[in-house]
């Protein structure tokens, strides 16, 4: 027990003094960093580490008002570099776009859910993030690839509709549904589908859908083991012992799948012509060759991946798409809006057409007023620069530190949206912005995909899944508030930035 006291205060204190050394000691941070709040050595670190991004996001906006557009906080080891302006967001992202492409070096805990960084979203700027992301974008996001997942798409929206149906009603009495775990569970079939190819049943959907969300929801909980890994590793043992074990269950689930599909490769059971036709991720997964170590990848690997897809494409869809449906109960001005504008191109039809979609510009409207007011993520993934930097002549960026950027507050900046706290779709359609750019490449009004090099790749298939589903949910049900049941459109952040009190609405069938 003593000799155990012994090691334990020895590692702390030589931990403590590497980081005192490391943060305040070393000339390479006194070297004219963006202003920040005064950090106490090593304390001040750690509790900035601990705070979630929704505790600091309030924080940074006081920081701002008070020290300008570019703020320096020390977040765990290293600094942490905010930039809530948009034209200098441009000038990183965009106008010094490969400099500013790459990530910070990964934390212990990102190190284990990317396999060391085999994924995109974490992989390094440099071959094997352009691999990984050339082959998502060419084979599976493509625009002629994405069509032809359309039946899936439809399949989806059928046990959407289906779902909501029934419980939408107790015998002829209208109820309230809580729509969020249905529109959850419809972008998991339709994302499972597209990563394995075949169509699962409900219990297994369910079960990958389970791992996925236990592993993004308690993420954020793990923080603490990064601090000091070697230290924690001692101290925090059943924690780590968590967090491995989630990977573990996230592994069993999906290596069976990816398994099954490698057999079906290999036994070529599908003739080419039907194999072309549910192309799915793993299977270019499976063909992929690491350029550098001349290999495949390993199963963990395309777990990594595969894992990444999902997370990716189905929790910032389906917040997405309950923030818009709730701003439609709200405001049902704007839904009736929406749905004269789908009378007036598919008449009596069932269904909205997915080709039907481009001739709806006020519905793109609503889709983009909601990215605007209610971004799924308030910040994007954590950059870094590939060389110490100068931004604007003023900021020093240093290579070692992290740059976030403040996209909620981009999108509410009332210099460029007037009532910007307001739902206006109609602000999309003057003829000015016509096409309005979500890319930000001209200039940056809002980035709710994030902008530049790193730019979320999947921000097409995003987009149509969400005219899709919104056209298709306002053409079925009219939405309307529950009696005496504001909509209430406060904030929480899980993985994304959720409602608070998650939607509840009564959906009436409309009759034609
Ligand atoms: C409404 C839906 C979505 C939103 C709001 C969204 C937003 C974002 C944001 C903000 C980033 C970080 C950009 C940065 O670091 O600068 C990102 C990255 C990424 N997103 Fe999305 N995304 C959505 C849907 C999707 C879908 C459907 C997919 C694919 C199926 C996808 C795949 C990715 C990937 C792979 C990255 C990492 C890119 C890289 O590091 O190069 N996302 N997304």
């Amino acid at each position: 027990m003593e000799f155990w006291f012994i090691i334990l205060i020895s590692i702390s204190i030589a931990a403590l003094l590497k980081a005192f050394i490391s943060v305040i000691i070393s000339p390479k941070y006194k070297t004219n960093l963006p202003p920040g709040p005064f950090n106490l050595p090593v304390i001040g670190n750690l509790q900035w580490l601990l705070k979630s991004f929704s505790e600091i996001e309030p924080i940074l906006r006081n920081l701002h008002s008070k020290l300008g557009p570019v703020v320096t906080l020390f977040i765990g080891p290293r600094p942490a570099i905010f930039i809530a302006d948009r034209s200098l967001a441009h000038k990183a992202l965009v106008q010094n776009g490969a400099i500013f492409a790459d990530r910070p070096r990964p934390l212990p805990t990102n190190k284990i859910v990317s396999s060391n960084q085999h994924n995109i979203s974490s992989a390094s700027y440099g071959t094997t993030w352009r691999l990984f992301r050339r082959n998502l974008s060419a084979e599976i996001l493509h625009p002629s690839r994405v069509k032809s997942y359309k039946h899936a798409r439809k399949w989806v929206l059928e046990i959407l509709l289906n779902r909501l149906k029934s419980e939408s009603k107790n015998g002829d009495r209208p109820v309230p549904v809580r729509v969020l775990d249905h529109f959850q569970y419809a972008m998991f079939c339709l994302l499972v589908l597209m990563c394995f190819g075949d169509k699962l049943d409900e219990s297994q959907i369910k079960k990958i859908e389970n791992v996925q969300r236990t592993q993004l929801l308690t993420f954020g909980n793990f923080n603490i083991l990064n601090f000091w890994p070697r230290l924690s590793k001692i101290v925090f043992v059943k924690k780590w012992e968590q967090f491995l074990q989630i990977r573990r269950d996230q592994e069993n689930v999906l290596v069976p799948l990816i398994r099954a599909r490698k057999k079906m490769k290999e036994e070529e059971s599908l003739s080419i012509k039907e194999r072309e036709y549910v192309l799915s991720y793993v299977d270019t997964l499976l063909d992929l060759q690491l350029p550098e170590e001349k290999r495949k990848l390993s199963e963990e690997e395309i777990v990594s991946l595969c894992s990444e897809f999902l997370n990716a494409g189905t929790d910032t869809t389906s917040t997405a798409l309950q923030w818009i449906m709730a701003n439609l109960v709200k405001h049902p001005h704007v839904q009736e809006t929406v749905y004269t504008e789908i009378r007036g191109v598919v008449g009596e039809n069932e269904e909205v057409k997915e080709e039907e979609l481009q001739k709806m510009p006020y519905l793109k409207a609503v889709i983009l007023e909601g990215l605007r007011r209610h971004p799924p993520g308030h910040f994007v993934l954590p950059h870094a620069v590939t060389e110490d930097f100068v931004l604007d002549d003023k900021y020093v960026i240093p290579k070692d530190g992290s740059v976030n950027f403040m996209v909620a507050e981009m999108g509410w900046d009332p210099k460029v949206w007037e009532d910007p706290m307001g739902f206006k779709p109609e602000r999309f359609l003057n003829d000015h912005d016509q096409d309005f750019d979500i890319t930000g490449s001209r200039e940056i009004k809002m980035m709710p995909f994030g902008a530049g090099r790193r730019i979320c790749p999947g921000f097409g298939l995003a987009m149509l899944h969400l005219e899709y589903f919104v056209a298709n949910l306002v053409w079925n049900f009219e939405w309307t508030a529950v009696d005496g049941d504001e909509v209430d459109l406060t904030e929480k952040q899980e993985f994304t930035v959720v409602m608070k009190n998650p939607l509840q609405a009564l959906l009436s069938p409309r009759t034609r």
